[in-house]
């Protein structure tokens, strides 16, 4: 990592217990990228990502299969060589000091590869072997609350129990980061739920969890930022409330579909746009309820309904065809359907255009 690029340590204060009086801490962020760029033949995993995530935060990475999500993760733990770009884990270069940043991380992928032949028990034992002592006794302990046999070879286990192995040996050594690639497949609801209630402990432990995961309600549940990776692009990294409180769904009645709804002050920046017939659907980052009586003021506007956004709606907004990718230059509200031909979107014969200049992915 160049050096004027090295990200600057935040000041961060924090009550730690009631009885003492607040102080400063100085932190550095856990996961730093700077224009991380991935090529392969015939693929750009990633394109330019740029990442900062606090200690003590639940982050959770939403993607559609082949946005670029497990490329990421092996970059940070230094198993993949970005083509350009850099990442600095917990303080250290995954692709200069891999061992030491895998010392401070737990790492669960998509398909954890263990070791068939050995028990549930010696695979424990085996992988202690790489980390201090206290490793083989929290395995253990884990193990046991999962009711898994420790005599139980790994070859027999069901997809769920390897699951909850491989979690095991990737929280004995309690990593200040954990980077889990869909962590809840294969798990039942109730152990599902545990799981993810508890990494909320350990964000507020002041460790970091790091979740790839295409279960947007779950980890809405849990993670206070979010990151949405589309086309090996980073289009948002918000806190969730900020994500969720920035976007709004605006349907304009019109009484004529001609009609040209004015363009919207700023803040508000206009993604998406769509043509239903007489109806008009935004989607609008920054909006404010003040610019209702703005947009109905003008002629042909019959009704404005505003509404806010779940995560799945914006998690889709920012993937589909069609949405204009992060905040770029102010755009228009609507050039009006006289201006300037729609493509098609094949989307039950619904049309959309975009109608900020940023660049599409
Ligand atoms: N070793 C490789 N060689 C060539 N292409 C690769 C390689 N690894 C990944 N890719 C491509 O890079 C893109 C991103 O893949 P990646 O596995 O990072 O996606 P993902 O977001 O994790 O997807 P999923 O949710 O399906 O697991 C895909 O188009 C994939 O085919």
């Amino acid at each position: 990592m160049r050096a004027s690029k090295m990200p600057r340590p935040r000041l961060i204060r924090r009550t730690l217990n009631p009885s003492h009086r607040s102080r400063i801490v100085i932190m550095n962020p856990v996961i730093s990228t700077d224009q991380l760029t991935m090529r392969f033949r015939g693929c750009d995993a990633l394109l330019g990502v740029d990442l900062t995530i606090q200690p003590g935060t639940v982050f959770a990475l939403l993607g559609e299969n082949g946005a670029g999500k497990t490329t990421l993760i092996r970059i940070l733990t230094g198993f993949q060589k970005p083509t350009s770009g850099s990442a600095c884990v917990c303080d250290f270069d995954p692709l200069k000091q891999p061992l030491e940043v895998r010392r401070r991380v737990g790492y669960v992928s998509d398909n954890p590869a263990l070791y068939d032949w050995m028990t549930v028990g010696q695979i424990g034992w085996f992988t202690a072997s790489f980390y201090p002592d206290g490793f083989y006794d929290a395995y253990r302990e884990s193990v046991a609350k999962y009711e898994i046999p420790e005599d139980r070879k790994i070859r027999v286990l069901s997809k769920g129990q390897r699951a909850k192995i491989a979690l095991s040996l990737a929280l004995a050594h309690d990593p200040e980061l954990l980077i889990l690639d869909e962590p809840t497949s294969g798990l039942d609801p109730m152990v599902r739920r545990e799981f993810l209630e508890s990494m909320i402990g350990r964000a507020a432990s002041g460790r970091t969890v790091f979740l790839s995961s295409h279960q947007i309600n779950e980890v809405e549940r849990v993670a206070d930022t979010i990151g949405i990776l589309h086309n090996g692009k980073l289009q948002a990294c918000e806190p969730l409330n900020d994500l969720k409180g920035s976007m709004t769904e605006l349907t304009v009645s019109l009484d004529d579909p001609l009609v040209q709804v004015p363009t919207l002050p700023e803040p508000a920046e206009t993604l998406l746009e769509e043509n239903q017939g007489r109806q008009r659907r935004f989607l609008v980052r920054n909006f404010d309820p003040s610019m209702i009586s703005f947009i109905e003021s003008a002629s042909g506007v019959v009704a404005v309904r505003d509404r806010t956004m779940t995560l799945e709606e914006i998690f889709i907004a920012h993937t589909r065809k069609g949405f204009a990718g992060p905040p770029g230059p102010p755009p228009e509200m609507s050039r009006g359907p006289s201006e300037s031909p729609k493509p098609s979107t094949g989307d039950g014969g619904r049309e959309s255009e975009v109608v900020t200049s940023g660049e599409q992915s």
